[in-house]
């Protein structure tokens, strides 16, 4: 059964095409750099032995474009793997909110793309990317099943004292105002990922997603029993463009000495603040370039991003009442070793010691970098969004 994963983040569209149950892709590839200069699609084809690479370069100003590009990849051209719509069965959809009501894949209907469009505003920067794709999904296959799996769905396991605010129970009654939690599938992936390398079932993880989104999960025994984000995207580490928390009377003090409209306050602390705005880029890449030029804005930011994810580390030792062990996952969690570094510095009382030279050698596959006598196990484990949703859309599909 051919399923295509679509997983739209803010700054990136990801793709892989499963023949389920197999955990190898037929083809996979991303977009990046969405929106901003340097946007680019590279697209792998895997043969038994072999694999090709297209790399194409033109600007890509929205999500919708971007997947249009792809479809044609994977439709056209000497490198096709799809040479009919009805060769896929199902299409997968990473979709960031959803709300209360989702726990579980779910086959996407009128009513549920509703769902997803009631919640445009509580993530601005994706559910209506998310929709987008479903609809451009719908179009190019209409004889596919199209399902979505909700970045919410893990998190539904948080306990009350955990997804409540304190605020009175009418605006969690009324409003549905709680914490959801994000990046859940990516979360859900790599602890699941961990209590095997572990042989661990009975485990105390801290899961560490460091995307363009950032999220920091604790998670008890395979449940996640907190999280950073909260009733949307927003809130806990700082991220790519995302300020993560700040103090509400921020927003209570622009609004009445410098009169900013709501409007202005989502763009200032959804798309303007996080290392955008402190450092000058919202790409870690770009932010490490201006540190080697000894960029004090860059360096700034990269204290900030670091000391935020420390401090987390600290809260969800307490909420676990200890750690046996950290992951860094995601596009910054995977790729910069530096970053880790800074964020594992003098944790020893936590018992997290790293082997600074391991840190150095990860190359794609899970790794244990810490150091041999660090109570607490320092894991770089790749996540695979894609192929999480491609397994829960199997399930649902097999039943
Ligand atoms: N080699 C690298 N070194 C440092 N950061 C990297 C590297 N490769 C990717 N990143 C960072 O990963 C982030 C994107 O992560 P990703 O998980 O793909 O995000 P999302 O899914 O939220 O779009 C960007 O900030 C990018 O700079
Ligand atoms: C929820 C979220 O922040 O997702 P992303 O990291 O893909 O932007
Ligand atoms: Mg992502």
């Amino acid at each position: 059964m051919n399923i295509l994963v679509i997983n739209s983040g803010s700054s990136s569209l990801k793709y892989q095409l499963f023949k389920m149950p197999s955990k190898s892709p037929v083809c996979s590839g991303l977009a990046e750099r969405i929106g901003i200069d340097g946007s680019f699609i590279k697209h792998t084809v895997y043969n038994k032995e072999d694999k090709h690479i297209i790399e194409q370069t033109s600007f890509i100003s929205n999500h919708g474009e971007g997947l249009k590009q792809i479809l044609k990849l994977l439709t056209q051209g000497e490198f096709a793997v799809i040479t009919s719509p009805e060769d896929v069965a199902a299409v997968g959809h990473r979709v960031v909110h959803g709300g209360e009501n989702f726990s579980g894949a779910t086959i996407i209907t009128d009513d549920v793309k509703q769902q997803i469009k009631k919640l445009f505003s509580l993530a601005p920067l994706h559910n209506p990317i998310n929709y987008k794709c479903i609809e451009v999904a719908e179009e190019t296959f209409p004889g596919a099943k199209q399902i979505a799996v909700f970045d919410t769905a893990f998190h539904q396991s948080l306990p009350e004292e955990a997804y409540r605010y304190a605020i009175p129970e009418w605006y969690y009654k009324e409003h549905g105002i709680r914490v959801y939690g994000f990046h859940g599938t990516s979360h859900k992936y790599v602890s699941e990922q961990a209590i095997t390398y572990l042989k661990k079932q009975e485990s105390k993880i801290i899961s560490i997603h460091l995307g363009n989104g950032c999220s920091i999960s604790a998670i008890k025994n395979g449940k996640c029993i907190d999280t950073s984000m909260g009733f949307g995207p927003l809130s806990g580490l700082m991220m790519g463009t995302r300020s993560g928390d700040i103090d509400p009377s921020v927003v209570f003090h622009l609004m009445e000495h410098a009169g900013y409209t709501l409007d202005q306050l989502s763009t200032l602390l959804n798309k303007q603040s996080g290392l955008l705005g402190v450092g000058g880029s919202s790409d870690m890449r770009d932010i490490r370039k201006l540190l080697g030029e000894d960029d004090d804005a860059a360096k700034l930011a990269l204290d900030l991003y670091a000391y935020r994810i420390k401090k987390f580390i600290g809260t969800y030792a307490a909420v676990l009442n200890g750690i046996d062990a950290i992951i860094f996952t995601a596009g910054v969690g995977e790729n910069d070793s530096a970053m880790r570094q800074a964020v594992c510095k003098n944790l020893n009382y936590l018992g997290i010691s790293m082997d600074d030279d391991k840190n150095l050698k990860y190359k794609g596959e899970i790794l244990a970098v810490n150091e041999l006598d660090s109570q607490v196990k320092i894991l770089v484990i790749p996540t695979n969004e894609e192929y999480e949703i491609s397994s829960q859309c199997f399930e649902l599909l097999k039943v």
